[in-house]
């Protein structure tokens, strides 16, 4: 790992851990716990907290090196640092989503820009039923997106580029939705795959509106990967075959994170899969958790924090999804 893997003096620091442990002295933007049932965010032992549907049996905690404020604004939960914010909303189940993840969008860019961080750095969008139908027959990742879509274009030239993301399933129904965003001197880089089609271009056969996310984000010295699959140009790849679809996933984030592509985006350095750590592996079928775990060992570090979680990915065809960081 190179300078730029050190600890950042600023920027938002993360660590997997297991849950109910205690928040300390530290300083907490928000906290996810990674659970069997969901709850609406809230504000507990003082840290604004999201309880997700996802099993796993873990938190993920993203603390500040400086001292934070938390606060509630209409259905979001926060947190500041006055450099960095963590925010998250829930959206109930309903039959259509569209119009209520417009405005959960609409809401949380709101509030980041009246605080001071419009510049949007990772988000997370946990959707229950993601490859179920909705009230209307279309598809509820496809529902998701459309909302999503209309709300960055609404804001555009307003908040900061779209950033790295994750659109994943859930065990649940409702929608969680958690974001990190900065001040307007951020400065993220937000990078895109030479193999894959950037997903704001997919054509209009994956859905009316193309999903809103980069394939990366680099900020503070952190490298954000997107949720990664096998997908090459923007079609899924290996059919039916959950250990090459992990190798083609894999090989992506391999190339995303390579010098290469780093040197093509303007950021030094270069990586591999074994600077990846924070890794969350999604699983379609959880009886290919094994198969998909031996071989994620084989490629991740011995030290990576690695979690396996069985959920629905964003197309039927997709039995696997890949996402960490790299600092
Ligand atoms: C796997 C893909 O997309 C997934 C969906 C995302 C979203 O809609 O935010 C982001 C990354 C992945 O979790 C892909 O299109 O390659």
């Amino acid at each position: 790992m190179t300078v730029d893997s050190a600890v950042p003096v600023r920027g938002i620091g993360s660590a997997f851990e297991p849950v109910g442990t205690d928040v300390g002295d530290r300083n907490v933007l928000g906290r996810v716990v990674f659970s069997d049932l969901g709850v609406q965010p809230a504000i507990a032992d003082g840290v604004p907290t999201v309880i997700v549907p996802m099993g796993g049996g873990f938190q993920e905690v993203f603390t500040s090196e400086r001292p934070v404020r938390t606060g509630v604004d209409g259905r979001l939960v926060y947190a500041e640092d006055g450099e960095r914010l963590f925010c998250a909303a829930r959206i109930d189940r309903r039959g259509v989503y569209r119009d209520t993840v417009r405005i959960a969008y609409d809401s949380a860019f709101e509030l980041i820009t009246r605080l001071g961080y419009p510049q949007v750095l990772r988000m997370w969008n946990l959707v229950g039923g993601i490859i179920d139908d909705n009230a209307d027959g279309l598809e509820i990742y496809r529902d998701f997106c459309i909302g999503r879509a209309e709300a960055f274009d609404t804001w555009a030239g307003r908040v900061g580029r779209i950033p790295a993301a994750t659109g994943i399933g859930t065990r649940g129904q409702d929608v969680y939705l958690y974001f990190l965003a900065g001040t307007p001197d951020a400065e993220p880089v937000h990078l895109e795959n030479p193999h894959q089609t950037p997903a704001y271009e997919y054509p209009d056969e994956y859905g009316p509106k193309s999903p809103s996310f980069a394939r990366a984000t680099y900020v503070d010295g952190t490298l954000y990967v997107s949720g990664t699959a096998s997908i090459i140009g923007d079609e899924t790849v290996r059919h039916g075959d959950v250990l090459g679809q992990t190798e083609v996933t894999l090989a992506n984030i391999a190339d995303l994170i390579g010098a290469e592509n780093l040197d093509r985006h303007g950021v030094s350095g270069g990586f591999t899969l074994a600077d990846l750590d924070q890794v969350k592996v999604y699983v379609r079928d959880a009886a290919d958790i094994p198969l998909v775990k031996a071989r994620c060992e084989e490629a991740f570090s011995p030290d990576a924090d690695v979690v396996y979680l069985n959920v629905d990915v964003c197309r039927p065809d997709l039995l696997v999804e890949i996402e960490g960081i790299v600092r």
